[in-house]
């Protein structure tokens, strides 16, 4: 029972769901039902439970995971959406079986866009607030999640952001609100670029530390940064090289999601993580020849055909 007593959290505790109940959306649940605010789960294959492998701790999540949009599920207060961007449309008949005018959906994935994606898929009245993901997590054979990092989010400062950072408040999950979430979403941005050539590779971290393939890397990455510059975020010079050094001081086996669809054989999110680059330089008149020929790699290497 409910009494005065207990934290207001926990008094007004919302009805939570995530759906996608892969990588991230699996760490996020488990971060939630370790807390004591079990979300209910969404996707695309049935499970009876989902299972967080976090150091020594072993988290187990009572499912089911739930995968009928059409059988009528109870609306959601906050929704936390985890599916690949390559599956958000797919994921739309869950977006619209759960959401109601008040609805928070926090979207769970990399990129800029998120927003644009997104909300063509929500009713009216329904906030879309983009994350920024900062922890890797990866899914092992057993089907089990690997956390592989300390569970970060930042959201931009907005009072629908807020009601996230409440539903999240007791957790493990560290949640900043940035005043100017433009420059960390193009941070985390430019790390995804330079990830998207493991993919290309084939290979994990440890490749960043061949000198030939840093030099690329960093060039790239400076292509990157001047989109990011003509977008509005305030990086300074330094970050190509930072971001470079940072995946060079990874455990050599460290991967990235765009490589484990890879190697499952999955499409890639090559639009949002490396497409968009030249995309939006293209927009501004930018020159971005590297990002051009590794956009092309990365989209024949998701789409084909052959
Ligand atoms: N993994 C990571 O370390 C990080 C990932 N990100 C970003 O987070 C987002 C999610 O990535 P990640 O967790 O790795 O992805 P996963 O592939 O691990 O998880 C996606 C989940 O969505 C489910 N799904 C697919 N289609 C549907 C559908 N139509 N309806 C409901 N569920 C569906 C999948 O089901 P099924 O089990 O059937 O495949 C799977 O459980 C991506 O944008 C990624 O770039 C950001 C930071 C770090
Ligand atoms: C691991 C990380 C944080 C950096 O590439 C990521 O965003 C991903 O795997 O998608």
């Amino acid at each position: 029972m409910v009494t005065e007593q207990q934290p207001s959290s926990f008094r007004e505790r919302k009805r939570v769901g995530v759906v996608g109940p892969g990588a991230i959306g699996t760490t996020v649940s488990a971060l939630l039902h370790e807390a004591g605010n079990t979300p209910t789960l969404y996707g695309r294959t049935p499970r009876t439970e989902l299972t967080l492998i976090d150091g020594d701790r072993r988290i187990v999540v009572p499912g089911p995971v739930r995968t009928d949009p059409a059988a009528q599920p109870e609306k959601a207060d906050v929704l936390f959406l985890a599916v690949k961007a390559t599956q958000t449309a797919a994921a739309a008949p869950w977006l619209r079986a759960l959401c109601a005018p008040g609805t928070v959906v926090c979207v769970l994935q990399n990129g800029v866009e998120q927003i644009a994606a997104v909300r063509p898929h929500v009713p009216e009245g329904v906030e879309v607030v983009p994350a920024v993901v900062w922890f890797p997590a990866q899914s092992q054979e057993d089907g089990t999640i690997l956390l592989r990092g300390e569970p970060r989010l930042t959201l931009p400062a907005s009072p629908e952001a807020e009601r996230i950072a409440d539903v999240l408040r007791d957790t493990r999950c560290q949640v900043e609100l940035a005043g100017d979430f433009t420059t960390l979403a193009w941070r985390k941005l430019l790390q995804n670029a330079a990830a998207g050539l493991m993919a290309l590779t084939g290979r994990r971290a440890g490749v960043f530390t061949r000198p030939d393939f840093a030099d690329l890397t960093l060039d790239y990455l400076k292509e990157c940064l001047a989109v990011s510059h003509a977008e509005g975020a305030a990086l300074s010079d330094d970050v190509p090289a930072a971001i470079l050094a940072r995946f060079q001081a990874f455990p050599a086996d460290m991967s990235t999601s765009i490589l484990t669809d890879r190697e499952a054989g999955r499409p890639l999110e090559w639009g949002i993580r490396n497409g968009v680059i030249s995309r939006l330089a293209r927009r501004h008149d930018i020159h971005t020849p590297i990002s051009d020929a590794i956009t092309a790699l990365l989209a024949a290497t998701s789409d084909g055909p052959g």
